[in-house]
């Protein structure tokens, strides 16, 4: 298989192995339904250098099981029902136009994942280089099939999912632009329950869908462990402060931590090479200081190095 088959176009930006690691800020509904937050967590992402931001979108009439409408809750703007608040932290069109216009002011994808078919229409209504599938929607095949008569790529998460459901997904979705990334979706999850080696597992499940990471955990090194283990793109959700009131902002990294997260990502990815063992131009100076066969310096096995790659 050619690996071009699993290269991922995202508008003008390249996903998948051998491109770089594609880094996503989950905004999700950290905002709070308050555009100004969105706004700094949108600087704070370009500014750590992630690739993109994302989102959630409801319809919260569909979303929002009818038993649980009139529950009251407090919340920072009051006491209000349960779908007075779901639709307090839901942004409409004009917020997503300005969000819009703001990403492409800081050269920054964003996109979201729809949680029912309308929110799909609604979000068509953008150019966006890619839709997402929550965990939570991985089973519901009506907004699957939505998705993929978009045409655009789609992340499939697969969190909470069992092999069977995964695989039942993926024949819905068809594999071709489809990537998929592995997630446990415990908030925050815990290092045990983490299972990294599953994107090896879903890597040779699916050898023609990149495989990325969602990650819930708290801390950075994991998902550092997980670029190491070849995930080629990561999401994490993302908060301006960890105490802010909202279910996901405990689970999420401040913009310094983003900022290292990045940073880590790039640096292990530079670090990953191409696997051809060789030796370094710059390894030919300590090399002719430290190595001694029979007490001389090797003078034939520097030049030797110089050259082509040594194959193993
Ligand atoms: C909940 C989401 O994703 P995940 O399952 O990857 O956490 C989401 O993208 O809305």
């Amino acid at each position: 298989m050619s690996t071009n088959s699993l290269i991922r176009r995202f508008g003008s930006r390249e996903v998948g192995p051998g491109r770089p690691v594609y880094v996503c800020g989950e905004i999700g509904i950290n905002h709070n339904g308050e555009l100004e937050n969105a706004f700094k967590l949108i600087d704070a992402a370009a500014e750590a250098g992630c690739d993109a931001v994302k989102f959630q979108k409801r319809t919260p009439e569909i979303c929002t099981p009818r038993d649980q409408w009139a529950i009251e809750r407090d919340t920072p703007w009051g006491r209000m029902t349960y779908i007075d608040y779901r639709h307090r932290v839901e942004f409409g069109e004009d917020e997503y136009r300005a969000i819009d216009d703001y990403c492409t002011s800081k050269n920054i994808d964003w996109f979201a994942s729809p949680w029912d078919t309308e929110a799909v229409a609604f979000l068509e209504k953008f150019d966006l280089p890619a839709h997402k599938v929550a965990s939570a929607s991985l089973t519901d095949d009506e907004l699957l099939r939505a998705l993929r008569s978009t045409g655009r790529a789609v992340i499939l998460s697969t969190g909470m999912s069992t092999p069977k459901q995964i695989r039942h997904a993926v024949e819905v979705l068809g594999s071709d632009n489809i990537l998929m990334c592995h997630a446990t979706s415990t908030y925050p999850a815990k290092a045990e329950e983490l299972n990294l080696r599953v994107i090896n597992t879903l890597q040779q499940e699916f050898p023609n869908v990149p495989i990325g990471y969602s990650g819930h955990e708290t801390g950075l090194q994991t998902t550092l462990a997980a670029v190491a283990l070849g995930a080629t793109f990561v999401e994490r959700h993302i908060t301006l402060d960890r105490a802010m009131w909202g279910s996901d902002q405990a689970a999420s990294v401040e913009p310094q931590g983003l900022t290292r997260l990045v940073r880590d990502i790039r640096t292990i990815e530079a670090s990953l090479g191409d696997g051809v063992k060789k030796v370094y131009e710059s390894e030919l100076g300590p090399m002719k200081k430290l190595r001694r066969v029979s007490g001389v310096v090797a003078e034939a096995e520097i030049a030797d190095a110089a050259g082509e790659p040594v194959g193993v």
